[in-house]
């Protein structure tokens, strides 16, 4: 169950936004981003983006992860209505501090799948319950979800959520990310 919270205004480089912060069973400082209005509405574009500090916060260019989330936020400012959920789920639920451990598996040319196995860890450790109370909270009808990832829509359809397409989060490759792109790709089933 989760709860309001607080909710503020946010001006971006993206447009206006409000935030939500809600109470929650989890314990989590998760964030909500809204466009205009969403109560009550259908096709609502939706991104949930999982934290990950070193690309959200530094640029970090070992993942896609910041690139997909300016674009996302563009791509929700330039819409009538929107939503952008961010869950504090870093490094697909490990935590920061196995993330880099896992990093550092990799730098020894393992894969971000391999690493995560190497350490004892799931693959996905990522829950999406939050959202999906969020969703209710806010009454939406039914949303495109911004995503790559099978397995978020699935999360969503199994939990009631109407989902009436999806939207591809693009990103530009880099030489240091083309390899956990192929990953994702490969492993991870991403539709890339
Ligand atoms: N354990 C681990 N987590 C990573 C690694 N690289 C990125 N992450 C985390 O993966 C999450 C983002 O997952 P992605 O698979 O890029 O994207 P997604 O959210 O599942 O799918 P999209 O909706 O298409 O973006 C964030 O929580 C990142 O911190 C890695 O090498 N190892
Ligand atoms: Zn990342």
């Amino acid at each position: 169950m989760i709860k309001l919270y607080a909710k503020a205004k946010l001006p971006t480089m993206a447009g206006m936004f409000d935030i939500y912060t809600f109470e929650n069973d989890e314990h989590q400082d998760h964030a909500v981003l809204v466009k205009g209005d969403v109560t009550g509405k259908e096709d609502v574009p939706l991104r949930i983006h999982s934290e990950c500090l070193t690309g959200d916060v530094f640029g970090s260019r070992r993942c896609d992860c910041r690139d997909q989330l300016i674009r996302s936020l563009v791509y929700l400012g330039k819409q009538e209505y929107g939503m952008l959920i961010y869950l504090r789920q870093e490094g697909r639920g490990i935590g920061l501090l196995n993330k880099i451990r896992a990093y550092s598996l990799q730098d020894q040319g393992y894969d971000t799948v391999e690493a995560n196995l190497m350490l004892g860890l799931p693959v996905d450790k990522r829950d999406y319950t939050f959202a999906v109370e969020v969703l209710k909270y806010f009454n939406v009808k039914s949303v495109k979800v911004m995503t790559n990832n099978p397995a978020k829509m699935d999360f969503l359809l199994e939990h009631g959520i109407r989902v009436t397409g999806r939207i591809p989060v693009k990103s530009t490759p880099t030489p240091y990310d083309e390899f956990y792109l192929t990953t994702k790709r490969e492993r991870l089933g991403h539709q890339l």
